[in-house]
């Protein structure tokens, strides 16, 4: 087996060359952080691209991790699957490939670590079709809420981005205002959501 910190630069490398849009240098300690915290054992992800997070992911979760990941392109899937089968966690990595919002409701069993890194416009939608999915103590990480600046009005927002800033500060409220989850916006990056559900006798 190569070595996994040579296949994840070869990943980095070909994100760039290619203009494959996966998680940044600044957001990926903050993903990192989280998952070395719960260390997972089942986790959705919510938009593969080449797989780089997924292996992040493995890479740092219980020995027994089991990841389900979703991808609309079957080119980004194809080649998400070739750099996986390179890695140890080739058995523990599974791909659907399709639409997310399709895909999610055909998943069974529970998770407890949930990543939602796929269409910005829909991601209120994505946690509510997530939610009978999680375990009592799950918790989901969604990147890119604070999309450039413009969500919290930092930065005057172009015309075509209006809808998905719109529907990213509905995901911030919604999972602010959900009472069962402590949620911690971090700016490093584009913003990460970090929602952890809290025990049911502490639900504030
Ligand atoms: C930001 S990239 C994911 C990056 C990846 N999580 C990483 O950090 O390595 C978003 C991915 O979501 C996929 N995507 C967009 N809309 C989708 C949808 N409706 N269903 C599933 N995947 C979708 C895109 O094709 C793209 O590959």
């Amino acid at each position: 087996m190569e070595k996994f910190e040579a296949l994840i630069g070869e990943m980095e490398e070909y994100g760039r060359s290619n203009h494959v849009p996966i998680i940044n240098e600044k957001g990926m300690p903050v993903l990192l952080e989280m998952v070395r915290q719960k260390k997972p054992h089942r986790v959705l992800e919510i938009g593969t691209a080449i797989g780089y997070s997924a292996l992040l992911i493995a890479n740092n979760s219980a020995d027994d991790v089991e990841i389900d990941t979703l991808e609309l392109s079957q080119e980004r899937a194809d080649i998400a699957r070739a750099y996986i089968d390179r890695s140890a966690y080739k058995d523990r990595i599974r791909i659907h490939i399709g639409d997310a919002g399709e895909n999610i409701l055909k998943l069974s069993g529970k998770y407890d670590f949930v990543f939602i890194d796929a269409a910005k416009g829909q991601y209120p939608d994505y946690f509510r079709k997530v939610y009978p999915l999680l375990t009592e103590n799950a918790m989901v990480l969604a990147d890119n809420v604070l999309f450039r600046g413009y969500v919290r009005g930092a930065a005057e927002c172009p015309r075509r981005f209006k809808t998905i800033v719109k529907r990213l500060r509905e995901y911030i409220s919604l999972v602010s205002e959900n009472n069962e989850f402590e949620t911690v916006i971090r700016e490093d990056g584009d913003g990460l959501a970090v929602s952890q559900r809290l025990p049911k006798e502490n639900n504030r």
